[in-house]
């Protein structure tokens, strides 16, 4: 089935491997007219459904992006994935996909397992994504696996980063990255989006680009290439009221959930209502579910089959550090069950980066009824101490000091009564100082204060536009006996409305672009 699927586009132009009469490139894909015109349908469903109806701010960033961004959203020393390498050839392969495939073929083929190995080759695959990079390599050695092509043996695996690295103007000496995700972009312009948007929270803002992964050993077609459209919300929200106004509107939809529970005991994804997954916890918070419903609307609009689709959370170590809970859309198509879209609680991870790289404060502010009283940490900085110490720079450790946030003032604080100085970052002269206890007096004092000001988090629904179509064009071939195939008529250039759904228009247009496949 999945060849004739594969041929099918192949021959009616759908997607064309890039620089083909070069013989191609692997991980890189040109879409035909086709592909192009569904594609046009997809992001313009995606806009609808998203950027109209939730009112959110759509920007346009570029691919090239600075280093110092990606160093502070953490990409350039994390965004990584295991590889190993072939000892005598060099080849490389992704570490966790060659477990995967070793433990599925046992599960599928081996006929002769007994049904405790059967047991521990399924535990495996269910927690894959938790394994360390030590884990996955004892592994490997204990099941003896082996080059695929080769039948060499292997390296230990070790982090290969998947960014593609490039310098910015003829210099050569600004680095640049082209941008792994589209997320960036937005983050570092949420100063001037919020005031955009007259200070308030929550507001989202979305953003449809291409991104960039040097994936170690691309696969399975359009699903794992280096070049690929995200589009992706950054929905911004106070991290001390996470509900959303309209979750009502989607807390009746009961769909395929896979909690983390039932992935370690080894069970299948369940029939849950949104509104129990969220009032019971399993769901982190009611902004979060607001998400996972309406990215569950959006891809059974669009026309995937809801029974091959399933949302399922990450596994503790699967999760960065820094997100609060996460869940995956899958999409199960001939490749197994496959992320389409990941919708993620970042915490406040992100802007706080990018306010301390930056020296900028990307905050929001809660203006109160009445003026609250609270005690706080304060620091007052010796202008006279620092001036001797640090001369022209005294202004901007000055600055600084004024500027630092209650948890750094306590670990100043602590610092400085038990070693009597502490280094300090100051951003704006872009090093370390360092301060002695007779640079600052800190102690707690009552104040009245009139806001509140914090750090937002973001809730982020990222969406593979590639995947979901190629889930979406597989679909449509299953279903296809049950359409009526259109005439000749040009239903390519056709815009949606609201009388026919994104759904049916795109069967259609498929059915048309692809008529007698084989
Ligand atoms: N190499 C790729 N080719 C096509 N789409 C991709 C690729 N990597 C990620 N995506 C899509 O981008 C979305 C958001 O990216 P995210 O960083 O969450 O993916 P990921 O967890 O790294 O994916 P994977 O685990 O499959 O490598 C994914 O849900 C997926 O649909």
């Amino acid at each position: 089935m999945r060849q004739a699927v594969v041929n099918t586009l192949e021959r009616k132009l759908f997607y064309i491997p890039s620089f083909k009469i070069y013989r191609g490139v692997a991980g890189l894909y040109d879409y035909g007219p086709p592909g192009c015109a569904v594609k046009a349908n997809v992001l313009s469903f995606w806009r609808q459904h998203f950027v109209l109806e939730e009112n959110m701010l759509e920007v346009d960033c570029p691919c090239v992006t600075p280093e110092i961004v990606l160093k502070a959203s953490g990409h350039v020393e994390k965004f990584t994935d295991l590889m190993v390498k072939d000892e005598k050839t060099g080849t490389c392969y992704r570490a966790d996909h060659l477990l995967k495939d070793y433990c599925k073929e046992k599960v599928e083929k081996d006929l002769t397992l007994s049904p405790e190995k059967a047991a521990e080759f399924k535990h495996v695959l269910a927690v894959l994504d938790d394994l360390s990079a030590e884990e996955l390599g004892a592994k490997i050695k204990e099941y003896g696996i082996v080059a695929p092509d080769t039948k060499n043996p292997l390296s230990d695996p070790y982090p290969f980063n998947l960014m593609f690295q490039t310098s910015i103007g003829p210099t050569g000496l600004s680095v640049g990255y082209m941008r792994p995700e589209t997320a960036q972009g937005i983050f570092v312009n949420f100063k001037d989006l919020y005031y955009y948007n007259g200070q308030k929270l929550p507001f989202a803002a979305a953003q449809i680009g291409q991104a960039f992964r040097n994936e170690i050993s691309p696969r399975q077609g359009l699903l794992r290439v280096r070049e690929f459209t995200l589009a992706e919300i950054e929905h911004f929200v106070d991290p001390e009221d996470k509900s959303h106004p309209k979750f009502a509107h989607v807390a009746g939809l009961e769909f395929l959930m896979f909690p983390r529970e039932l992935q370690l005991s080894g069970e299948s994804a369940k029939l849950v209502k949104l509104g129990e997954a969220v009032s019971k916890g399993i769901v982190n918070n009611e902004t979060l579910g607001y998400f996972i419903g309406r990215v569950y609307l959006f891809l059974t609009r669009l026309g995937i089959d809801k029974t091959r689709l399933r949302f399922r959370q990450h596994l503790p170590n699967e999760m960065a550090h820094y997100a609060a809970d996460c869940w995956d859309a899958e999409i199960e198509c001939s490749y197994g069950w496959i992320e389409c879209v990941g919708i993620a609680d970042r915490s406040a991870y992100d802007l706080r980066a990018h306010s301390e790289k930056s020296g900028v404060p990307l905050v929001a502010h809660e203006k109160f009824s009445k003026p609250r009283e609270v005690e706080k940490l304060v620091i007052v900085p010796s202008k006279k101490d620092l001036g001797l110490a640090f001369k022209g720079n005294q202004k901007m450790v000055v600055e600084a000091l004024e500027s630092m946030s209650e948890k750094e003032a306590m670990d100043m604080r602590a610092a400085l009564e038990s070693k009597g100085e502490t280094n300090f970052q100051v951003c704006t002269l872009g090093k370390e100082v360092v301060i002695t206890k007779k640079m600052v007096s800190i102690s707690m004092e009552k104040k009245m204060e009139h806001q509140r000001v914090f750090t937002p988090s973001v809730i982020e629904p990222s969406f593979g536009i590639g995947r979901i179509i190629y889930c979406l064009v597989e679909h449509s071939f299953y279903t296809r006996p049950s359409l009526s195939i259109p005439s000749t008529h040009d239903l390519a250039n056709r815009k949606m409305n609201n009388s026919m759904s994104s759904g049916s228009l795109l069967l259609l247009l498929l059915s048309n672009a692809l008529c007698s496949p084989w």
